[in-house]
């Protein structure tokens, strides 16, 4: 992979010039992909902005957000790569999105049985990007707090997430049960955040991957932790295999 020779590249010659070596991070990237209109954006917005965007448009092309996140004492870098539903919006940039791949979030709307009846479509699209089968894939319902308008029920979804070997969660980008906005959702509707933290908590026990250079006091505001077994999605997780 072009990416990890050049990083190594990179760290020889850290080593070389440098008397101490600067701190390094991790980048791990993460695509997330679906029907548009599902929540794609709003679902990247809230973890790494922390809030539910205003005012959304249809994604052209891919959007790109971060995140430092620190775990287990070690500092990562998460790229969420928020990618265009619409085919129109997606058909010249589809080739970026797979390249050097880490994880991949599967996201439908709890409130359109369309959006789920897409899904093997999505999926197969990994398949011809030729994502390896070491590579970490969730399922994400999204929309929870739309409790009377569910169409795609927890059942249906966990069945196919089983037949796909990935762990589901339900959720809600616009009332995560913790924001304490008082609106009731579905009982059991997963935090963004937790969500997005367990597929990091998965990823960091794996190979090293890309490095960049921290800048330090880089960690500030944005800066989330997780204690190893303490998340509260991670007990949900089954990493055997991907589809
Ligand atoms: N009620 C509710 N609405 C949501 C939620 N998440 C997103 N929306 C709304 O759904 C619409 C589409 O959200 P986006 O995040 O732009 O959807 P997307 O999947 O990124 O769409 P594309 O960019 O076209 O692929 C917007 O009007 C959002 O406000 C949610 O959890 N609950």
């Amino acid at each position: 992979m072009a990416s990890v020779e050049s990083s190594m590249e990179f760290t020889s010659s850290l080593t070389v010039s440098s008397h101490l070596p600067p701190p390094r991070t991790r980048i791990f990237k993460i695509i997330v992909i679906g029907d548009s209109g599902v929540g794609k954006t709003c679902l990247t917005y809230r973890f790494c902005a922390g809030k539910f965007p205003e005012k959304t448009e249809a994604t052209i092309g891919v959007d790109f957000r971060e995140k430092l996140i620190e775990i287990d004492g070690e500092t990562i870098k998460v790229q969420l790569w928020d990618t265009a539903g619409q085919e129109r919006f997606r058909k010249s940039m589809v080739q970026h999105y797979y390249r050097n791949v880490h994880a991949v979030v599967f996201v439908y709307d709890v409130t359109s049985s369309a959006s789920f009846r897409s899904l093997p479509a999505w999926i197969e699209e990994c398949k011809q990007h030729a994502l390896g089968q070491e590579v970490p894939r969730i399922l994400v319902g999204n929309k929870c707090d739309l409790q009377n308008s569910v169409q795609v029920g927890t059942d249906l979804a966990q069945q196919f997430a089983d037949a796909h070997s990935m762990p589901l969660f339900e959720t809600s980008a616009k009332n995560p049960s913790s924001d304490g906005s008082g609106d009731s959702i579905r009982g059991s509707s997963d935090h963004v955040e937790a969500i997005f933290m367990t597929v990091a908590h998965k990823l960091k026990s794996q190979k090293p991957l890309i490095l960049s250079q921290l800048p330090r006091g880089v960690l500030g505001g944005d800066t989330v932790t997780l204690i190893r077994g303490r998340d509260e999605g991670e007990e949900k997780v089954s990493w055997t295999c991907s589809c």
